[in-house]
């Protein structure tokens, strides 16, 4: 049995140098409980995409330990989901067949073929794009490719969920939407969620906690706990008093650490 002090998503003195020998993430050290959606917002560079790339499991070396509830990440035992940048999606497979192989890969063909049809529906139609399963990638548009990557990554019910920059080519009224929707489908499958984002607002309206990555490599991120407004209704949030006091605590620890 994993003692509490490793449960959950254990960062452990990670740090991360590509080839060309250039630090991409200092020393990393922390722990987040599981079934839990933190926001992670860094100046371009900080490493956000290096910090996910890494729990993906998709860079080929990095120093320390990452741990899920005592396992190791190395040992690929727990099931992770990732939505990219550039959302990842095959261009010569269907949105269905993009789904389907996520489906397969994750859950080795251990799924009846009802249960996985069944389950593909049923995240096009969380996502509002039922009507887009015959389509192929290519032929949609960046906001629609961006929905079919995040049906993709909850349709594998991932233990840790990992969202780069999801919402980026959403206009302001679709994006508000998507974020009820990821919430709404967060809750039916509570995955421990690490959601990057350049928009503050985005990160105080999604995280419970919200972590701010510095621009030094030799500093520490800070967390900011969020709990308070990630107990309120999605749509009182933002008229909240809590929300104009998180955002001026946010935007001081972005004067002190960018
Ligand atoms: N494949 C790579 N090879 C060499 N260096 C890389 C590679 N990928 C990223 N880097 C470097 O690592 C550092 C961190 O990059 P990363 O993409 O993780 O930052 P980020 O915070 O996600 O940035 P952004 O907000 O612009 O997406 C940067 O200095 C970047 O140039």
């Amino acid at each position: 049995m994993s003692s509490l002090r490793n449960s959950g998503l254990c960062v452990k003195d990670l740090e991360v140098e590509y080839k060309s020998g250039q630090l991409a993430l200092g020393r990393m050290n922390f722990t987040l409980p599981e079934h839990g959606i933190y926001t992670v917002i860094g100046p371009s560079g900080s490493g956000k995409s290096t910090l996910l790339r890494a729990i993906a499991g998709l860079l080929p070396a990095y120093q320390g330990e990452l741990l899920f509830n005592g396992k190791s990440l190395r040992d690929k035992a727990t099931l992770v989901g990732l939505v990219p940048q550039n959302y990842g999606l095959l261009p010569w497979k269907t949105v269905q067949a993009n789904i389907r192989m996520a489906m397969k890969i994750a859950h080795r063909s251990t799924e009846s073929k009802a249960k996985q049809e069944e389950g593909i529906t049923r995240w096009l139609t969380a996502m509002g794009i039922p009507e887009l399963a015959e389509r192929y990638p290519l032929s949609l548009s960046g906001g629609q490719q961006q929905r079919v990557a995040i049906a993709r990554a909850f349709a594998i019910l991932p233990t840790i969920l990992l969202l780069d920059e999801p919402f980026s080519a959403l206009d302001a009224i679709t994006r508000e939407a998507l974020q009820q929707l990821f919430l709404d489908s967060w809750l039916a499958n509570p995955a421990t969620a690490l959601f990057v984002t350049h928009d503050v607002e985005e990160a105080i309206l999604l995280g419970q906690k919200i972590i701010i990555m510095p621009s030094s490599k030799q500093d520490s991120p800070v967390f900011v706990d969020n709990e308070t407004l990630f107990g309120m209704q999605h749509g009182e949030k933002r008229d909240s008093d809590e929300f104009f006091e998180q955002m001026k605590r946010i935007r001081k620890v972005m004067q002190e650490k960018w």
